[in-house]
C-alpha cells in the first residue's frame, strides 16, 4: 500500500474540481455529472452522484455508462490523496441493481495497491444512504503520469485556457514538484 501523502486533504475536506470542464466533477460542464467527493480516513474517498433525467438509458433509470463514469470519477479522486496524477487503464464495473433516476448513488473508493506507476483501487456503489444496498461495484487501474501526459495530448485550445487559468496552473504545478 502506497503512504497517504503528506499533502493530502484532511479527512472530511471537500475535494472540488481538479478541472471545472470536467464532465465527472467540472462545476461548469452543462451536462455534467457534478459528483461531489470529500477525503475520508486512509486511502478512501465518499462521494455522491445524483441520477438526473439527462442521465437515463431505460426508462427512468440511470444508464450503465454514466454509473461507470460516476465511478472512474470517484476512483480518480483518490489521486488527491497519493498527491500525483493518474489516468484511468483499466476499469471493471458490475451492475447489481437499477439505480433510479432522482436516486443519489453513494460511492466509497479506496486505493488497494500500488506496484511502481500502477494503482490500484476499488469501489462500491449504493443506494438509500452511504450504507444502504450495492447497486455497482467497480475495481481499477490507474497509471500514474506525468503532466505533459495532458499539455502532448489534449487538444491544444484546451490546454492553452487551462494554463491561462492562475488557480489550475498553480494546483497543477504543486503536483508536479510535489510528487
Ligand atoms: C494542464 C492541466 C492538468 C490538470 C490535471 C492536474 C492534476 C490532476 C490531479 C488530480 C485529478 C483528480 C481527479 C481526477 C479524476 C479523473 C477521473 C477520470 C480519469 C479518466 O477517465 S482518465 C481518461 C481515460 N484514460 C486514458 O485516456 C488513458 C489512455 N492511456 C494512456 O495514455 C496510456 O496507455 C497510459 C498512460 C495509461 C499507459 O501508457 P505508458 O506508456 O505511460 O505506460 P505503459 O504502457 O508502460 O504502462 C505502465 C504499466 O501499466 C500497465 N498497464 C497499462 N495499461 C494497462 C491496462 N489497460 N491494463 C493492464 N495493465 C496496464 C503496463 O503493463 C505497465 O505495467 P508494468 O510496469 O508492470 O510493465
Amino acid at each position: 500500500m502506497p503512504p497517504r501523502a503528506e499533502q493530502a486533504p484532511a479527512p472530511g475536506t471537500r475535494l472540488g474540481s481538479h478541472y471545472d470542464q470536467c464532465f465527472g466533477c467540472g462545476p461548469q460542464h452543462p451536462q455534467g455529472l457534478r459528483l461531489d467527493a470529500v477525503a475520508g480516513e486512509g486511502l478512501t474517498v465518499d462521494a455522491e452522484f445524483t441520477v438526473e433525467a439527462h442521465h437515463q438509458g431505460g426508462p427512468g433509470l440511470a444508464h450503465g455508462g454514466i454509473l461507470t463514469a460516476a465511478m472512474d470519477e470517484a476512483l480518480g479522486t483518490l489521486n488527491w490523496l497519493l498527491h500525483t496524477p493518474a489516468v484511468t487503464g483499466r476499469l471493471e464495473t458490475d451492475f447489481v441493481r437499477p439505480v433510479p433516476v432522482d436516486t443519489v448513488l453513494h460511492i466509497r473508493a479506496r486505493v488497494t495497491g500500488m506496484h511502481g506507476r500502477k494503482i490500484y483501487s476499488a469501489a462500491e456503489g449504493r443506494i438509500g444512504g452511504p450504507d444502504g444496498p450495492l447497486a455497482i461495484r467497480a475495481q481499477a487501474l490507474f497509471i500514474q503520469v506525468k503532466l505533459e501526459h495532458f499539455t502532448t495530448h489534449g487538444r491544444p485550445e484546451d490546454i492553452k485556457k487551462a494554463m491561462d487559468d492562475r488557480d489550475l496552473f498553480e494546483r497543477a504545478r504543486a503536483f508536479e514538484v510535489n510528487p
